[in-house]
């Protein structure tokens, strides 16, 4: 559905300055998939939309959506996708009724497709009570779905949604999720999304690809990026440090642990599969009488796949500090 090849996409911002927002982009997408992009501020993701969506012209490279060649036909590729921008929904006085119809008339489709396009999304997207409502009116979750809505009403195969849940409070977040979810059970759209929400992407993308300086540094899914690049951490306190050392000799005998380090009565290390080679190592010591006084164990997030490959946090002003999946 998307191959992009090499692509690269160059500003000039001032005379004799550019930026490279994208350098050698290579990565595909299939039909029926979800793909997010992740990368910091000004990693390159959204001129990655805008480049695939038509709207800004790769400087090398090239990229084919929906069968179409972005350099050669943009305006065919923007008649074959839907695209829901950042502060999309302007807010002016159109109906939302109105908006969506006109949405339809602006891609030539019949009355009766429009008709029954725009009541399938209403009734899929829970647009009912807003039809009546001038767009400036509704709040931000609202108007999300409505640009949702109208970058569906032409029924793409592919939908580019920029930052959807940008800006929604928790609950509004996993809603719209609910409608993305169902969007694609209903008409199997091929999604390509970006955010800034990790966990979104980890729990909805099928595949993940990392974004940093303009490149893809990683295309896998979420669950096998976390276990190549990260694995579990393990915490294990001992009573005293002469434990510590011993039990860190125990770790490197028994387990294909990486990173192992003693700090005091403590034992840090990094494991693939932690919840199956941590009872195992907890055998081990008991066998030989070394007793743990605490083990945490922590799930690793995206956001230590980002930190593992460029030292820096997705998340500005984070360091390290994952979420304790089981403490004993
Ligand atoms: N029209 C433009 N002219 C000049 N520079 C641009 C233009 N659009 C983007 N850039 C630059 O290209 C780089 C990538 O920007 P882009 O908006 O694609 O990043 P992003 O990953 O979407 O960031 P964010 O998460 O903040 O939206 C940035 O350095 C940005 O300043």
């Amino acid at each position: 559905m998307i191959s992009v090849k090499e692509l690269g996409c160059r500003f000039r911002v001032r005379r004799n300055e550019h930026v490279d927002a994208l350098k050698d982009v290579s990565f595909s997408v299939a039909e029926g998939e979800l793909v997010a992009l992740l990368g910091p501020n000004g990693a390159g993701k959204s001129t990655a939309l805008r480049v695939l969506t038509g709207l800004v012209p790769p400087t090398s490279g090239s990229a084919s959506v929906a069968g179409i060649d972005v350099v050669a036909d943009p305006t065919g590729v923007r008649r074959r996708i839907g695209f829901v921008g950042q502060g999309n929904g302007a807010a002016h006085e159109q109906r939302v009724d109105d908006e969506l119809h006109a949405q339809g008339r602006a891609y030539g489709l019949p009355r009766a497709d429009i008709r029954a396009n725009v009541a399938e999304l209403v009734e899929l997207l829970e647009l009912g009570d807003l039809l009546t409502r001038p767009v400036r009116s509704l709040s931000g979750g609202q108007r999300r779905r409505v640009d949702i809505a109208l970058g569906l009403v032409p029924r793409p195969p592919l939908l580019f949604l920029d930052e959807p849940t940008t800006g929604l409070d928790p609950h509004h977040r996993a809603h719209l999720w609910e409608h993305v979810d169902g969007l694609r059970r209903t008409f199997n759209t091929t999604i390509l999304l970006t955010t800034h929400y990790l966990e979104e992407a980890d729990e909805h993308a099928e595949r993940v690809l990392v974004i940093d300086h303009g490149r893809v540094i990683a295309d896998d899914t979420a669950a096998r990026l976390k276990r190549d690049h990260v694995g579990h951490r393990v915490t294990l306190d001992f009573d005293a440090a002469d434990e510590a050392v011993r039990a860190a000799k125990t770790v490197e005998d028994t387990t294909t642990a990486r990173d192992v380090g003693v700090d005091g009565a403590t034992v840090h290390l990094r494991v693939d599969g932690g919840d199956t080679v941590v009872p195992l190592l907890l055998r081990s010591l008991d066998a030989e009488g070394t007793t743990v006084r605490r083990l945490v164990l922590t799930e690793p997030t995206l956001n230590d796949v980002f930190l593992e490959l460029t030292g820096r946090s997705l998340r500005e002003g984070d360091r390290y500090h994952g979420e304790p999946e089981v403490t004993v």
